[in-house]
This record gives structure tokens, sequence and C-alpha cells, in this order.
């Protein structure tokens, strides 16, 4: 055995070895640097790290406002060991979103990593996508919109109430908490009948384990390890250490199951996600309709949890930037206000009353497009593909930054400043279609557009005829951003709120 030691020495030995991996990674970085061999610019990547490095101590929506500005519209980087196109131009994303979706049908993903949520949209990949697309589509159909909309009219009272509370207390409150409850509890009970009522009691288990998944603590340094060595991350993953905690996991299909065995059972019905899934079962069976297929426990649990990532942040961080528009821009608020008073003045709110507010819509985009939820989505190249000049191979990942296309000062002139005319019908009619992505765009873009917009403008849309938006000594402004994952305040966003004189 000492035959093959360096003078005898284990940790001699170790250290040569060592020096030689880490010599011929960085050659193959330097050297073999896919991006060099066809030709995309982008920086010299750090080891094992890539980007990484850059993203935690800039944040990933700055470290991409500067890639692209340094490189251009299609920048190849590294996160961790894996090699990213970062696309921002508007025909070639057109292509690749759009044009050419066939190929581009799969989202990179954490497999073997993320448990049920394999089964959700946000991961599946081709025809089980496409399929899971298909059935779960109808939930958010115009008319079961409507049909859900008496329920988001009871969360949005819920909401209500809490800000009528902070206005007769005189309090400072953080919007983003309360936003955040009456996120989980639409989702809650417009999609599986469960009353999360987290707006009144925050403490109930069912709340405290929702809320478990999205404080992201343990799993941020998963997604880090995740880049760096997706094996490493496969590994912790199946010694316990997970995105998801299995307590939670427990516990959410336990209760998933109690409803759906109830639905199946005809014990209740209602007007929610987990009731179209009973009713397509039951036609398949029967052989009404086109789709043959139905999803399993598993999978309807994949996407239950899928709507309750995919909603409850990216919900609330719109609602919570637009109570911090209002109450920056004063003569915004006033006049999103006088246009409600105008349209629908004390009467009740309905879904079409809520169309004919055309500036809320145009501050609600331009909150989107200023602090964009997600900051970036990707794609995978299933064939080898000529992105523009270059021809990219099959496995090669695209992703979207959202950020600097929002921010780009040709597209959106002086893009720091909030101009919701920009969302004019006119204004919008001179723009490239892919300027603005936050709900992306394609076959595979947001499927809860339409229920996110309905029910962020309904609790909006009651909130600001009974309470006046505005700063506290607490607001911090300029706002300051979260480093990682979707697009959030740093410390939350602190507010007051007074009754309007009647
Ligand atoms: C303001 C709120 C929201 C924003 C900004 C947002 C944004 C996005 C974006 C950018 C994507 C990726 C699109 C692409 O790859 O082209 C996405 C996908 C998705 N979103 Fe949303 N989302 C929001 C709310 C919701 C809600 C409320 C739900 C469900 C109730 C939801 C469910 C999903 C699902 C399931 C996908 C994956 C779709 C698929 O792959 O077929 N989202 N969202």
């Amino acid at each position: 055995m000492a035959y093959f030691l360096i003078g005898d020495s284990i940790t001699l030995t170790l250290f040569v070895i060592l020096i030689f991996a880490f010599t011929y990674y960085i050659y193959n970085l330097l050297i073999n640097n896919v991006f060099r061999r066809i030709g995309i610019p982008g920086p010299t990547p750090i080891p094992f790290l890539g980007e990484i490095f850059n993203v935690i101590r800039k944040g990933l929506y700055k470290n991409d406002m500067d890639l692209v500005k340094k490189y251009g519209k299609i920048v190849g980087i590294y996160e961790g060991t894996s090699s990213i196109i970062l696309l921002s131009d508007p025909d070639l994303l057109r292509n690749v979103l759009i044009k050419d979706s066939y190929a581009f049908i799969n989202r990179r993903s954490a497999e073997g990593l993320i448990g049920p949520l394999e089964h959700g949209l946000l991961s599946l990949k081709d025809d089980h996508w496409k399929n899971a697309r298909a059935i779960v589509s109808p939930t958010f159909s115009t008319a079961k919109l409507k049909a859900m909309y008496s329920l988001m009219d009871q969360t949005s009272d819920m909401f209500n109430d809490r800000l009528l509370e902070y206005a007769d207390k005189q309090e400072i409150f953080n919007i983003k908490e309360i936003s955040q409850h009456f996120a989980l509890d639409t989702i809650g009970s417009c999609l599986f009948g469960i009353e999360t009522n987290s707006l009144q009691n925050e403490n109930a288990t069912l709340v405290k384990h929702l809320k478990g998944i999205f404080t992201l603590s343990l799993a941020n340094l998963i997604i880090i390890v995740y880049f760096i060595s997706p094996r490493l991350a496969r590994y912790l993953y199946t010694k316990g250490y997970s995105i998801l905690s299995k307590n939670t996991m427990d516990y959410l299909t336990e209760l998933l199951n109690q409803i759906l065995n109830r639905r199946r059972q005809h014990l209740e019905r209602r007007n929610d996600f987990i009731q179209i899934m009973v009713d397509h079962e039951e036609q398949v069976k029967q052989e009404i309709g086109t789709l043959t297929k139905t999803l399993n426990d598993k999978e309807i649990l994949g996407q239950a949890l899928v709507f309750l990532l995919a909603g409850y942040e990216t919900t609330s961080t719109l609602m919570s930037f637009f109570f911090y528009v209002m109450a920056t821009e004063p003569e915004i608020q006033e006049k999103v206000y006088q246009e409600i008073q105008q349209e629908i003045g004390d009467n009740e709110i309905k879904p079409d009353n809520i169309n004919q507010l055309h500036y809320l819509d145009m501050v609600v985009n331009e909150t989107l497009r200023m602090y964009p939820p997600v900051i970036r989505f990707d794609r995978v190249a299933s064939n080898d593909y000529k992105l523009g000049d270059y021809q990219i191979l099959k496995g090669f990942i695209i992703s979207v930054p959202v950020y600097p296309i929002h921010h780009d000062p040709i597209v959106w002139p002086d893009p720091e400043k909030f101009i919701p005319e920009r969302f004019s019908s006119t204004e919008k009619a001179k723009r490239h279609p892919m300027s603005f992505l936050a709900f992306g765009d394609g076959p595979r873009n947001c499927i809860g557009m339409r229920f996110a917009l309905l029910e962020a403008k309904i609790a909006v849309v009651k909130a600001l005829r009974v309470v006046e938006i505005q700063c506290c000594e607490k607001t911090k402004i300029p706002i300051k951003l979260n480093k990682l994952k979707v697009l959030v305040p740093k410390q939350g966003i602190s507010l007051r709120v007074v009754r309007r004189s009647q």
C-alpha cells in the first residue's frame, strides 16, 4: 500500500491528488468552457461555484442586471457546475417560448430532491406534463374563476377586517405578512376547500405546516448544494435533508387524502380544484369528454403543493409591492381610488366590475414590471438547436432573466420610475410582447395568472374603498430587496392605514 504513497505520507498524497483534481477542473472550465467553444460571451467561471458567489454577494436580480449590461442579450454562465444561457433577446425569446416551444417543453427540475413536488406541473416533463396540464387547466377557466369568486370575496373581507383593526389601533404593520395570510387562505379555500383562516389564527397546525414550507432557510442551503453538486444534494435527500420536511409532507398528504375521500363519497361538494379532479375521474369512468386519463392521488397532491408554492409567495409579493406603491405615490393611489368610486362606488364588487378598472390594471402591471415576483424561469432544449448565430446542444438550459428585461432603459425609459401609463393599449402595442414576462409565456406560462390577478385585485379594491394606505417612520424608501428566491422585500414592508371618511 505504502508503494502508492508520495513520501510515505497519506496527507501529502491526498493533497497532491486534490491539487491535480482542482487543476484539471480549472483546465476544463477555462480551456474546455462550453460557451467558448460555441462563441457565446460570458464571465470566466469561479471553480465549482460559477456565478453562485456573485449571486450570494449581490443578489440574483442585481447580478443578472450586471451580466446583461456587460455581455449583452445572450450570456453564457455557470451556476455551480451547470452551464446556463441567460437569454433576454426578445426575438429569440419568442422562438424559444412560443414558436419553437415544442423543442423547449421542459423546465430544469431538481429530480430526486423534491419529493411529491416532482408530480406537480412545475417539474413534470413531456407527455406527463401535457396530460396533467390538460386535466388541470379547466380549474382556471373563466367560468370556474367566476364560481370561485364568492370564496375569494370571503377571504378578502377577512383581509379588510385586519386592515381596519390596524387603522383603529393606529398600529404600524407589515403588509407582506398579512398579504401572505390572504394568499394562503385564498388558495386553501378556492383550490382545496380547506379553511386555513390564517388571517384570523396564525398558529393553527395547518398554517404552521404550510408556512414551514416557505421558510426556506434550510432549503436555500440545499438549493445551493444542488447547484454545486446535484449528486450530493440527492444523497442528502436520502438522508432526510430535504426542501420539504417529512412531517409537513405526511400531514398534508393525510389531510388531502381525507378531502379526496369525502368528495369521492359525495359527502361534500365545492367549486374547487379537488372537485374538478374528482368530477373528471367520474367523467372518464363514464367515457364523457375527450380526455381519457386521470391524475392519481400522488399527482393530485403534487399539483396541490405546486399551487401552494407557486401561488403563495408570488401573489403576496405582488400585493405587498402594490400597497407600497400606493403609500409612496399618493397621487396614483388617489387615481386608483377615484376609478373604483366611479366604476363601482359602494355597490357589490363582481368580477365583471373588476375588469372595468383599466387604471388599476395598468398600476398592477407596472408593479409587476418594477418588482417581478419571479425573477428567473427556464427551459431545457430537447434537441440540438440553432439559437440565433449559435448552435446549442440538446440539454442546454435557457434561463430568462426577467428583472433586466423589465428594467431595460431602451424599452422602458426611466425604468426605475413608476409610470402606469406605460401599460395603456397604445403604449403596449408599440412594444415587443417579450418585454413583459411577469407570468412567462407560451404553452408553459403561469397557469394561475388569472386566478392571481383576480384575487389580488379583489383584495386591493376592497381595501382601498375603506382605508387610505400611508408610509410610516419604519417604511424603507427606497425598498431593500432580498437577494435570493423570488423578489421579496428584505425586511417586509411597514405601513400604516387610516379609515377613509364616509
Ligand atoms: C402574481 C402572481 C404570480 C406570478 C408573478 C407567477 C409567475 C409565474 C411564472 C413566471 C411562471 C413560469 C412561466 C414560464 O415558465 O413561462 C409560473 C408558472 C406556474 N405558476 Fe405562477 N405566478 C403567480 C401566481 C400563481 C398562482 C396563484 C398559481 C396557482 C394557483 C400559479 C401556478 C403556477 C404553475 C402551476 C406554474 C407552472 C405551469 C406549467 O409548467 O405548466 N402561479 N408562474
